[in-house]
């Protein structure tokens, strides 16, 4: 099939994707029609991002590039974002969807692999494995039974019972161990898992604690030195959530003074901005402490699904103009349009606009083979399928964009 029309030429979008994102990501991205795609290793500082995403239509980030209103309010001409991971909250949410930018990510992609790593720490933690192997590592031999723990029959504790979090408790529960589960939305337990009644209840009876919560306000060091004081003497602390989530300087309180027996910390509250940036953390050194460098979803399966994922819905998004499953945008799924051109409306929800858009069709005689609209707080996202020629359409696009509150428009083909 030839490639679609778009109203603007695919060769001349361009795409820039950060951060060591799969090749699938731009597999799929070429195959789609759109040969401009610029890929970089790492996260760019500043200055950098500022050049590089000023003429980019799309850009593809993982965790580290935070996407600021002012990084982007010099981004003129970006049309939408992928994270190419779970989190969004590297971004600034609310003001990429009031310039009209809707942003994607890929929800499940790697969530087993977090869950996998999870379980192996729990393991890891229980037998003590990381202060055995830094005592080898020294040249020490400290072989003992003492303090090492089978996970059969113990207790883990799940903070945020969501995609990884009920996937990290059908493994334990695959092992032996008994599961609870502490989350501020009603879950429906998976195997044998309980909800507990509140965080108190899980911290008091789990010999392993892990956290599996998005960053929110709510969720912004909401795991300190209370809480911890509350977990059971000796028990283990995971995070491989946000770095956000744990008062760092209270873990390692804890740690030295043995009433948290050890701890896996994939995720921190300042992380390097690339491979050769050095970590700066107070869990340094400690050896009951696994430090892992935000790998929880660096898996090579999930990236290559995460890689194809983002894409699909970025193409998606720029051929078809469908916003399903975008995180900050009114969501429209649309067919595919036979007809002769797909005008995107992008506005301020404030009253009055959609009149406006129809009066411009009516007043030129113009029939709406389809409308499509949604809307939310701040924005309303209307799609207009017409058959009209190329002339009709570009002029539709100017009218269109005069309608006050306009904050975005395109034709698609
Ligand atoms: N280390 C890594 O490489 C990775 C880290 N992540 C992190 O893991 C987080 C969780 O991922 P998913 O399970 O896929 O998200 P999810 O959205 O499926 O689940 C999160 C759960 O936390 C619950 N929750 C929210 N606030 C809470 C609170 N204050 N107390 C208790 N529960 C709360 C939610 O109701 C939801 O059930 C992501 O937001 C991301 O930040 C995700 C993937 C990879
Ligand atoms: O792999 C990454 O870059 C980030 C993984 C992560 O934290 C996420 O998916 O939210």
């Amino acid at each position: 099939m030839p490639p679609k029309k778009t109203s603007y030429p695919k060769q001349d979008i361009k795409v820039l994707l950060l951060e060591g994102i799969s090749p699938n990501a731009v597999e799929t991205f070429r195959a789609a029609g759109y040969s401009n795609v610029v890929t970089h290793a790492k996260s760019l500082p500043e200055d950098e991002l500022r050049k590089a995403i000023a003429d980019a239509h799309f850009v593809g980030i993982r965790s580290r590039t935070q996407l600021s209103a002012e990084v982007l309010a010099d981004a003129k001409r970006l049309m939408a974002i992928g994270c190419f991971c779970i989190g969004t909250n590297q971004v600034d949410l609310d003001a990429a969807e009031l310039a009209g930018v809707p942003v994607f990510n890929a929800p499940y992609s790697n969530t087993r692999s977090v869950a996998e790593l999870v379980l192996a720490e729990a393991i890891m933690l229980l037998r003590g494995i990381p202060q055995k192997s830094a005592q080898c590592h020294r040249g020490g031999w400290s072989k003992s039974a003492a303090g090492s723990h089978e996970a059969r029959g113990k207790t883990l504790g799940i903070v945020g019972y969501g995609h990884i979090g009920t996937q990290v408790g059908v493994l334990a529960e695959g092992l032996g161990m008994q599961v609870v589960f502490h989350d501020i939305e009603t879950k429906l337990s998976l195997g044998n898992a309980r909800a507990t009644r509140d965080l108190d209840e899980l911290l008091a009876t789990s010999d392993v604690v892990t956290l599996h919560v998005p960053e929110t306000a709510a969720t912004r060091l909401m795991f300190g030195a209370p809480q911890m004081a509350k977990m059971k003497p000796g028990a283990h602390l995971i995070n491989a959530s946000r770095g956000t989530v744990v008062d760092i300087d209270a873990l390692a309180a804890a740690l030295h003074s043995g009433h948290i027996g050890g701890a896996a910390v994939d995720v921190f509250p300042e992380e390097p901005k690339g491979n050769d940036d050095p970590l700066v953390s107070p869990l340094l050194g400690i050896d009951n402490v696994i430090l892992t460098p935000h790998v929880g979803g660096s898996t090579l399966e999930a990236q290559d699904n995460i890689g194809i994922e983002v894409a699909a819905k970025l193409v998606r998004y720029s051929d078809n103009g469908s916003t399903l499953s975008a995180v900050n945008f009114p969501e429209v799924t649309l067919p595919e349009h036979a007809g002769s051109h797909r005008l995107l409306h992008i506005h301020r929800n404030v009253p009055g606009v959609l009149s406006r858009v129809n009066e411009i069709f009516g007043q030129r005689g113009i029939n709406i083979d389809g409308q499509f609209l949604r809307t939310d707080a701040n924005v309303g996202y209307v799609v207009i399928d017409v058959s009209a020629d190329d002339a009709q359409a570009t002029e539709l696009r100017a009218a269109l964009a005069a309608i006050p509150g306009t904050l975005r428009t395109r034709v698609l083909y």
